[in-house]
């Protein structure tokens, strides 16, 4: 397996880090850490085996892979300080919101090997979804083995970089908006006397379980939903409140500001 590199070892660079490590794909002395924050790089290691830096040319120069994982206003910096060393065989692997493929290639030739990546952090868990595209430099074989990295901790898709936007809506930001809803369950369960952690784990099982439904039974959401509505029952009353007080109007609503924010940063 490659050497894999990771600059930035932050919210999403641990979680992907803690699931390529977990998967046992690739070991933790096959990869190599930088950030500027020595507490995460000492957690890393403490946690990962990895090899860490503070120097990014240093990751670059022991990987064949390496994710860029700071955030978006941190990359024009980052890839300038990079790209001398950057040869045409190294894949660089973009994860930044709002930062176009053609954006890399202008700080680093459009001769360069560069994917970009949507990722989410429940990849630390290895239920993680990710979305692939890629230049043209990049062969079917180089693909793979970048597919196969983030399905070591989750799923992973190709899609066009058109996607993107709604990948970020629909993925890379949603689990902010579940942990919201499961808080808010675990908030109602308080409210009825449950000791919070265990309103957690009810709230949260009841959520992964859903979710499993959707993505091993091929059922409609909605036929889903009836499915708990018991005639004259208890799920109906929660499902006609959520529907007066616009629950799906107001998700909707979100997820296209989401989408839209990451529209304005790629311009
Ligand atoms: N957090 C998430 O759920 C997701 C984040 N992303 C993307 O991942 C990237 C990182 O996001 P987060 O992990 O949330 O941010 P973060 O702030 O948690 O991590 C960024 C890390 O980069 C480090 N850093 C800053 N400048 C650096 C430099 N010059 N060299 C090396 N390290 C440097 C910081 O010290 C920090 O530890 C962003 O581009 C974001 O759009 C993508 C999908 C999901
Ligand atoms: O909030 C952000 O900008 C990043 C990208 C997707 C999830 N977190």
């Amino acid at each position: 397996m490659k050497k894999l590199g990771f600059i930035g070892a932050g919210n999403m660079s641990s979680a992907m880090i803690g699931g390529v490590v977990n998967s046992g794909l690739i070991s933790g002395e096959n990869v190599t850490v930088s950030d500027l924050y020595q507490p995460s790089l000492d957690k890393a290691k403490d946690s990962f085996g990895v090899n860490t830096t503070q120097d990014s040319v240093e990751v670059v120069k022991n990987s064949d892979i390496v994710i860029l994982a700071v955030k978006p206003n941190v990359y024009p910096a980052v890839l300038n300080q990079i790209k001398e060393f950057v040869d045409g065989e190294k894949i660089i692997v973009s994860i930044a919101a709002g930062k176009t493929i053609e954006s890399i290639e202008s700080i680093l030739g459009s001769d360069k090997k560069v994917i970009r990546v949507m990722p989410n952090t429940p990849a630390l868990v290895g239920e993680g979804m990710a979305a692939l595209c890629k230049n043209a430099n990049i062969t079917d074989e180089e693909l793979a083995i970048v597919k196969q990295i983030f399905e070591s901790f989750g799923k992973a898709e190709v899609v066009g970089e058109y996607l993107i936007d709604a990948v970020i809506g629909a993925s890379g930001s949603a689990p902010a908006y579940v942990f919201m809803f499961i808080e808010a369950i675990a908030d109602a369960a308080v409210i009825g006397g449950m000791p919070r952690p265990q309103a957690y784990k009810f709230a949260a099982q009841a959520v992964m379980g859903s979710a499993k439904m959707v993505l091993e039974t091929g059922k409609h959401p909605g036929e889903l939903k009836d499915m708990v509505c018991s005639p004259a029952g208890t799920t109906i009353e929660a499902v006609r409140v959520l529907e007066e007080e616009g629950f799906r109007a107001a998700v909707i609503k979100s997820v296209v500001a989401c989408m839209d924010k990451s529209k304005e940063m790629s311009k």
